[in-house]
């Protein structure tokens, strides 16, 4: 598992290991130090070729002391590096401190006032145009947006080196961008920070503003160095913290396992052994989207799967259907009959409804059943008006699959909250957003986007990060959503509990897209399952 931590869980970590006397400040900041040199080498190996000059911007904190390190460990490899410090010398923390006199004896460092000036004059010439530009001023530690001084010198910076002319290393984050949610403490310029990161370099672990909301857009790539602190460590902050559950959160990742059919558990399964799903389908000319999401539940692995479509869109269903059946219903009533049928243990409404009453009728039937059940789309948005309506009918059996319009509409005051500018931080997170929503719900809530945030109420919070190496822009296409619900549903129906089967229709859904690549369609997406079930070894 890969957790995605807090500033303040990484803060404990650091402290539990002082107290274990495992490590002194010293030793962790000398490897966060190291851990960037290496990361920048490795990732931009043509740097050693280059001219090798540097600037290395350091903040008052330990960031800043990171930046010092930095500077030594590039000033050996010969490089002429250049330290800035935005702060006064004889207040940083005490191995910053260290790290800053250590830095004076061997090379310059010129006070912020002085940025201006140096960068005129100090760089006029080309041989002396730096290569690298290190952002060592803030990590975990911003509190506040950038103050208007530094603020200005940082968008001048960039202006005079502009993107691709150098190369722009962020020291644990960009400063100004807030690590537990990923969003900019900068209310004065809308969110867009001075400038944009090549590589970010975490320490530990990621930290959640690396894979959320804004944080891959300013981060660049992100690499983690690994400063030698244990998962020991991380428990014993926790108990520090007076953590629960709830205040943890992971990468999510495929359940292996629970996708493999058939092996010693089963080695001749029927296909009721893997469930029967109901798709709910709306009238004619708008069956396509439940279509999509059945035939994802029948590719993710379901026994048997079913739409449901009103009378005057059997027609168009059953032309278009081979391996899936075809019911009819025409509204909750018929609902209720076929759910007679115990064997139909996972629903999927909401693909293509329709909104109004008849949806919201089937929703509170299906619900009654208390069957495993996937709400999407218009039967979200059918409750509009009336959330509290649908949250009477929610049961822990359920899953909503919300993308941030329909979010809004369900839970307009943590929406307003979440996308209200941050003025300090720690920033309001879609973590502790899609945490809330269960938690009100009672049910588990995926918030897609592409930082997919996955909540149970009172559990861990998942985030699939469609980001960095994991990117899948071709996602963004007609049907895509109607697909993923499809996907929940067939795992629901195999029995997967809900939590686990949005994690891994999550991570299918995008492996699928990035398994197929450009030009993808929705309907591309299923077909691309097998192979991406084949490659997890399921
Ligand atoms: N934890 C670990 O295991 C390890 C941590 N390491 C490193 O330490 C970093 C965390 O260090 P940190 O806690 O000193 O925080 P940091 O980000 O340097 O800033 C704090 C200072 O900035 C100030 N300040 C804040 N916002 C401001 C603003 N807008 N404008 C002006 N000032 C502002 C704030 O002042 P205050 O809010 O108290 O007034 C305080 O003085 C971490 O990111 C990593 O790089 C590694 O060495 C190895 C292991
Ligand atoms: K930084």
């Amino acid at each position: 598992m890969t957790d995605l931590l807090t500033s303040a869980q990484m803060r404990a970590i650091e402290q539990a290991a002082f107290d274990s006397g495992e490590v002194t400040g010293a030793e962790l900041m000398e490897r966060a130090g190291q851990g960037v040199v290496d990361a920048v080498f490795e990732v931009f190996p043509k740097l050693q070729d280059s001219r090798p000059v540097a600037l290395v911007l350091c903040g008052p904190g330990n960031n800043g002391g990171d930046g010092f390190v930095i500077a030594r460990l590039l000033s050996e490899r010969g490089w002429r590096t250049e330290c800035y410090l935005y702060g006064d010398p004889a207040r940083l923390p005490p191995d910053a401190k260290a790290n800053h006199d250590r830095w004076a004896g061997m090379g310059t460092v010129v006070p912020f006032g002085d940025w201006r000036f140096s960068l005129r004059w100090g760089y006029g010439d080309a041989e002396e145009t730096p290569s690298l530009i290190v952002d060592a001023l803030f990590g975990t530690g911003l509190t506040r947006p950038l103050a208007d001084d530094l603020d200005k010198a940082l968008r001048e910076l960039d202006t005079r080196f502009p993107e691709g002319t150098v190369r722009r290393v962020a020291v644990d984050a960009p400063s100004g961008l807030c690590m537990d949610s990923g969003r900019p403490i900068d209310p004065d310029h809308d969110g867009e920070l001075p400038s944009r990161q090549d590589l970010t370099i975490s320490f530990h672990r990621l930290k959640r503003g690396h894979v959320l909301a804004n944080g891959p857009e300013w981060c660049g790539q992100v690499r983690v160095a690994d400063i030698g602190l244990d998962q020991g460590a991380l428990r014993l902050a926790r108990e520090r913290l007076r953590e629960d559950l709830s205040d943890m959160a992971a990468l999510a990742k495929p359940d292996i396992y629970f996708l493999r059919k058939g092996g010693e558990e089963y080695p001749i399964a029927h296909k009721y052994d893997y469930g029967h799903a109901l798709v709910l389908s709306g009238g004619p000319g708008r069956s396509g989207a439940a279509r999509l999401a059945a035939r994802a539940a029948l590719r993710v692995g379901a026994g048997l799967v079913s739409v449901a479509a009103p009378g005057t869109a059997m027609a168009e269903c059953a032309a278009h259907l081979t391996s899936v059946m075809l019911r009819r219903c025409n509204g909750a009533s018929d609902l209720g009959v076929l759910l007679e049928d115990d064997r139909l243990n996972a629903l999927c409404l909401g693909p293509g409804l329709g909104l109004g009453a008849a949806t919201r009728d089937m929703v509170v039937t299906a619900l009654g059943s208390r069957r495993r059940c996937v709400l999407d789309a218009d039967a979200l948005t059918s409750f509009a008006d009336q959330p509290p309506t649908l949250f009477a009918h929610l049961h822990s059996k359920v899953v909503l699959t919300p993308h941030t319009g329909e979010f809004a509409r369900l839970f307009p005051d943590i929406w307003e909250r979440l996308s209200r500018q941050p003025e300090r931080g720690p920033a309001y997170s879609r973590i502790e957003a899609a945490q809330e929503a269960a938690a009100r719900a009672g049910c588990t809530v995926l918030l897609k986007g592409p930082d997919s945030v996955i909540a149970e109420p009172g559990g861990r919070a998942l985030v699939h990060a469609a980001s960095y190496d994991r990117a899948a822009p071709w996602l963004a296409t007609a049907g895509s959503g109607d697909v993923l619900a499809g996907m929940i549903t067939g795992l629901l129906a195999r029995g997967f509990w809900p939590v686990r089967a949005v994690e891994s229709a999550t991570w299918m859904h995008v492996e699928a897209a990035r398994s197929f690549g450009p030009g993808l369609i929705a309907e591309d997406l299923p077909e691309a399952l097998p192979g991406v079930l084949s490659s997890l070894g399921a």
